[in-house]
């Protein structure tokens, strides 16, 4: 991970050239993009497609083999984190709040911050979250939408310039999805954050979206939506014929005309099947 150097004005992340391959297998190829501060990004793509890895490289769990990566501030200090299928033990005895404000203490050295401002500091962002009525429940007792809000909030606490989540809408109902979208779109503007959400289905995050960043086949399509998921880009990415269907205001991806079973199997992947309210 290089320094800031290469990042323009008001550019909080620059993904430029990178390829990261793992156990020998090359996993993603020159993905290029940038973000900007306070932009709404989802990284959209089947399963496998390549979403955790490209995360975790951008964190500098996984080095690039080619091209770089660079972030504003130089790297984990200003970067929150929400994993994929973070487990949280139902009978952990530990309150939401007290989830959250370990988020303060993450690599930190030293003097501890004083426990009224440290108080303060997590009493705004359970506010800012929406979560200030379940604060003082026990984690586990808290529904899939109340514990996402509060890792968000843990994730957040610190102010990072650059917000990673890893499918922070799986496994949530139409609704919770439709709230942590709309929080999540109100905080990346607040706090000029930059989010970057990884998901397979692009449909809830439609109207939040500031840029899409498509990943298929190994490599990356970026812009804004409609520029990106649009028969002719896509079909370029998959390397076969894509058709973008815009039906009640949801996108549909499907493949027409696999040439082969395998192809064909992989063409069912990128389908986007739109969910009815
Ligand atoms: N350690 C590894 N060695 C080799 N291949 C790996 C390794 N880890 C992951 N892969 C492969 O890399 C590809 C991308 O995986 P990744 O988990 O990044 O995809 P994803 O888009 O996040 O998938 P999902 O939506 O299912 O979480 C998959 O084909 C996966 O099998």
């Amino acid at each position: 991970m290089t320094l800031s150097a290469v990042l323009a004005r008001g550019e909080v992340l620059a993904v430029r050239q990178a390829s990261v391959s793992l156990s020998g297998c090359c996993i993603l190829k020159n993905i290029d993009f940038t973000l900007e501060a306070g932009e709404l990004c989802g990284l959209i793509g089947a399963n496998g497609s390549g979403k955790t890895t490209l995360l975790r490289t951008i964190l500098g769990f996984l080095a690039p083999q080619s091209g770089n990566i660079s972030i504003e501030g130089g790297g984990r200090t200003s970067v929150g984190y929400v994993p994929q299928k973070f487990m949280l033990d139902p009978f952990m005895p530990m309150c939401a709040r007290d989830l959250v404000a370990l988020g303060l203490d993450g690599n930190r050295w030293g003097i501890p911050l004083p426990s009224k401002e440290r108080r303060q500091k997590v009493d705004e962002m359970l506010e800012a979250l929406e979560a200030t009525p379940f604060a003082d429940q026990r984690i586990g007792s808290l529904s899939g939408g109340q514990q996402q809000r509060i890792l968000i909030a843990h994730a957040m606490i610190r102010r990072p310039r650059l917000l990673l989540l890893d499918e922070p809408l799986a496994n949530l109902d139409i609704r919770s999805v439709a709230g942590i979208v709309a929080l999540l779109r109100r905080m990346s503007r607040e706090f000029q954050t930059a989010v970057l959400l990884s998901a397979h289905d692009m449909n809830p995050l439609l109207s939040a979206m500031d840029r899409i960043v498509y990943l298929a086949n190994g490599r990356a399509a970026s812009g804004s939506t409609g520029a990106v998921v649009r028969t002719e880009v896509l079909s370029q990415l998959y390397g076969y014929h894509i058709d973008v269907i815009r039906v009640h205001g949801r996108v549909i991806v499907v493949a027409a005309d696999a040439e082969d079973d395998a192809q064909a199997a992989i063409a069912r992947e990128p389908v986007h099947v739109a969910q009815v309210p």
